[in-house]
């Protein structure tokens, strides 16, 4: 009688003599091989949110572009010793995009508004509540240093500096930067079309009838506005069954119209893991085994010359590979610097003893200052990447957590979502 292997209560377990990569070396891989795809364009900064800068922007003025006003208040020349004092008040006003058309003299002052350039004469000026006024002179308590309520020309940035360097990923307050410095187009990449396919003979649409032993495809939706967020374009290619042929069809298909291919599904080894095979077929296949938990089998190949991430099938080990590894290397191709999402050490509220060996991610959120982990870390337990907010990443080497110890959170908004 044929004697059945041992069993094994960790379906996780490192089989022995295979190489398994370290997530920092995968990544130091990725990092390394890839570079931009996605071709420049000019456009103007209405459209440039979230776009990839394709050149260095240079600040064709000063913010401020003159020393103004930061207050409502009184101008003069600075600064003011101590003790009570009181200034003759000059005919006029400097108002924002008003400037007075004139000097103001010694021991005088001018009513002045934020925002207006400050006249000759006028380096320091005294917020209007601390002034008591009868619209010939003011009267008010000094000391007041010079330059008092006063931005000095240039003290944000200065004409002719780099104000947003290639790589930058444009942000509302990027925006707001430009348009300060007078830049009003840009030269940027063009978004990064990503195709997202799921593989397998099991799913069906939401919607449809699901007979049994069918389930719906949840991993497609998901990938597809993780591709919207991260500010690429995503493109719909649909499901396709376990047929090597469809599937073939479909990844040409898919590599004619993106930059870039995300599968889902069929990424390990088995009788019906047709992407990593057909990847294999094409000669330009690396299967990583990584050492990660959850998304050990990650598929990565070229078909055509298009990049395919073949994702693991199950929901939790598509979204970490997606967010650990494919983010940062899709951002390359995108034109972006190499984006290293910012993790906080916060005290945990669990405990949990984790192997050495394989870094790991779990889904979590912050409450009340403390880290909480969904009670399951089943790879295809939807339920807690939607009831999470972030993922805890924990460490390659061995490791017991005990409550009130440190973990390192990554917010799912550090990822780009
Ligand atoms: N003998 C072994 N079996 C498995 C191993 C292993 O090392 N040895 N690894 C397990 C791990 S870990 C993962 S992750 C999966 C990855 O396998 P595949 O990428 O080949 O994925 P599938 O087998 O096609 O699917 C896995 C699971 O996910 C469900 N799935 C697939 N696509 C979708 C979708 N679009 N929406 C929702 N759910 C989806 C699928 O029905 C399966 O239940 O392999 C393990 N097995
Ligand atoms: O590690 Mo698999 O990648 O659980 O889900």
């Amino acid at each position: 009688m044929i004697k059945p292997p041992p069993l094994r209560n960790d379906c996780f377990a490192l089989p022995a003599g295979v190489n398994w990569t370290p997530v920092d070396a995968a990544l130091a891989l990725l990092r390394d091989r890839l570079s931009v795809v996605a071709q420049a364009e000019t456009q103007p900064l209405a459209q440039a949110l979230g776009r990839v800068l394709a050149q260095d922007v240079i600040a064709r003025r000063s913010n401020p572009p003159q020393a103004n006003s930061a207050v409502d208040g009184y101008g003069f020349a600075g600064p003011v010793s101590e003790g009570a004092q009181a200034l003759p008040l000059v005919q006029g006003r400097a108002a924002a995009g008003v400037p007075f058309d004139g000097a103001v003299p010694a021991r005088h002052a001018i009513r002045i508004l934020t925002g207006a350039a400050l006249p000759e004469g006028v380096d320091t000026v005294i917020l209007q509540e601390d002034v008591t006024t009868d619209g010939n002179q003011i009267a008010f308590h000094g000391p007041l240093k010079q330059g008092a309520n006063a931005r000095r020309a240039g003290e944000d940035v200065q004409g002719g500096d780099l104000a947003l360097a290639t790589g930058r990923v444009l942000t509302a307050a990027d925006l707001a930067l430009l348009s300060a410095v007078g830049v009003a187009q840009v030269t940027v990449r063009q978004r990064l079309r990503v195709a997202v396919m799921s593989t397998g003979d099991e799913l069906v649409e939401p919607g449809q009838g699901a007979g049994p032993g069918q389930i719906f495809d949840a991993n497609r939706p998901m990938l597809l506005a993780m591709v919207q967020r991260f500010g690429f374009l995503p493109v719909d290619m649909g499901r396709v069954g376990d047929d090597r042929a469809a599937l073939r069809d479909r990844l040409d298909r898919a590599s004619e119209r993106a930059d870039v291919i995300l599968t889902s599904g069929g990424a390990s080894a088995g009788d019906e893991d047709h992407v990593s095979a057909l990847l294999q077929e094409a000669g330009a296949m690396q299967q990583w085994r990584i050492a990660v938990k959850p998304g050990r089998p990650l598929a990565l190949g070229l078909w055509s010359g298009t990049p395919v991430f073949g994702l693991p099938g199950n929901p939790v080990a598509a979204m970490v590979c997606t967010l650990v590894f494919a983010r940062p290397a899709m951002g390359l191709l995108a034109g972006a610097d190499w984006q290293e999402p910012q993790g906080f050490d916060l005290p945990a509220c669990f405990e949990k003893r984790k192997k050495p060996g394989r870094r790991e991610y779990l889904r979590a959120r912050v409450r009340g200052g403390l880290v909480e982990v969904f009670a399951s870390e089943g790879s295809g337990r939807i339920s807690g990447l939607s009831w999470a907010e972030g993922l805890v990443e924990l460490e390659d080497g061995e490791r017991h957590i005990r409550p009130g110890d440190p973990v390192r959170f990554i917010p799912y908004g550090s990822f780009g979502l």
